[in-house]
């Protein structure tokens, strides 16, 4: 890459979309120490957080999304939207970037929308195998979409999308040599079986309450627990932490938290997906019934399929959770087969392969 490559990423709303924007900036970092690479997100979300934490600068729009039901926040959206074209143009005329990138939620669609219509290249990639609102608007114009599935060949143009699997971030290739760290950073002891329980960057209403309840269970098991409880959920139940159970609001060491781990239960998110499929290790989705075409459970059954982790949906809970959960704890022969199954289904090289595609497009406007 070309020293002094300028480049402007935008994603956010949910982790989901943050993470894979940081992994991809982490990557031509790594390739070209001189870029200059900037942030833009949305002002009141956690990318204004997570982004200055991982190390670059992020530049905040006033923007959200259309509320789906009928609501007064909705009259604030002609005004929002025109407010951060506008900021969207000086972020970019002042920035000059060589390439903008956009990896979902409501500020990569202003952002990129002024991009395009300068002919800087424009590169998005899609998490899910079902397009958001803001990369299917996006996806008529830009040069580059770089997505996960195969699926959404038939939502983008076919000749413009390339499959490379979902960013992940680096640190997460190694956690199995992380072991001991992960028990001593959590506190946790080396003789019990230790369960990461995770929510989704938001945390999971229904996955905390599962939890709470089979609490004394865990206990009784001899299963001690690392807990992400969400942000929205901390204060009710913070009050369980104790040695056996780690509560935290959010982690922000994921490859510590997923080397501590014997078993994962989690939410079936596409980042959170990848990320299990790479940490290799045997999983228990739950997935969000709250989502567009339910998307988290097709997520999850693309692994399942594959005999590589379970899946129990919220309706069926109170009823499954209980006698499969407990029995699959014991049941090395199924965790072993779990483990090495979902790590066939890892995709370690996307990062590499979208930056070879920033990189391509970046040639090709040169000439
Ligand atoms: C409720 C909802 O709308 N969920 C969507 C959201 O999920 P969500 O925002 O949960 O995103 P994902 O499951 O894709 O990824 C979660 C990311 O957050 C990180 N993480 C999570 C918890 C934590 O404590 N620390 C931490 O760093 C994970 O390591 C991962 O990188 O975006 C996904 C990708 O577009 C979608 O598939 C999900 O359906």
């Amino acid at each position: 890459m070309k020293k002094g490559l300028r480049v402007i990423l935008s994603g956010g709303g949910t982790g989901g979309h943050i993470y894979p924007a940081i992994a991809i900036a982490d990557e031509i970092k790594r390739r070209n120490p001189d870029a200059e690479i900037l942030f833009v997100g949305a002002r009141d979300r956690m990318e204004m957080e997570k982004v200055p934490q991982a190390g670059y600068e992020i530049k905040g729009l006033w923007i959200s999304g259309l509320q789906r039901k009928l609501s007064l926040k909705n009259l604030a959206f002609p005004f929002k939207l025109l407010s951060s074209l506008s900021n969207s143009r000086k972020i970019i005329n002042s920035f000059k970037p060589d390439i903008v990138i956009g990896t979902g939620g409501f500020a990569s669609g202003p952002l990129l929308r002024v991009a395009i219509s300068k002919g800087i290249p424009t590169l998005i990639q899609e998490q899910n195998s079902l397009p958001g609102i803001t990369n299917k608007i996006l996806a008529k114009y830009a040069n580059t979409i770089c997505a996960a599935y195969e699926k959404v060949k038939e939502v983008f143009p076919a000749e413009r999308t390339i499959i490379t699997g979902n960013p992940v971030r680096q640190d997460l290739l190694k956690v199995n040599e992380l072991r001991e760290e992960a028990r001593e950073y959590f506190g946790l002891s080396a003789n019990k079986k230790t369960v990461l329980v995770l929510g989704g960057s938001l945390g999971a209403r229904r996955i905390n309450k599962l939890i709470e309840t089979y609490l004394s269970k865990f206990g009784e098991e001899n299963v001690q627990l690392i807990w992400q409880i969400g942000k929205l959920y901390y204060s009710e139940y913070k009050k369980y932490e104790s040695d056996n159970v780690r509560t935290r609001e959010f982690l922000n060491r994921m490859d510590l938290a997923y080397a501590a781990a014997d078993v994962i239960i989690s939410r079936a998110g596409a980042g959170s997906v990848s990320e299990l499929c790479i940490v290799g290790k045997p999983v228990l989705f739950i997935p969000s019934p709250n989502v567009a075409e339910n998307h988290q459970a097709k997520n999850a059954m693309a692994v399942t399929s594959k005999d590589a982790a379970l899946m129990i949906t919220e309706d069926e809970l109170a009823e499954r959770f209980d006698p499969c959960f407990f029995q699959f704890l014991k049941d090395e022969k199924r965790l072993n087969t779990f483990s090495r199954n979902i790590k066939k289904l890892a995709l370690p090289n996307a990062t590499s392969d979208i930056v070879d595609e920033v990189e391509k497009l970046i040639e090709k406007q040169k000439k």
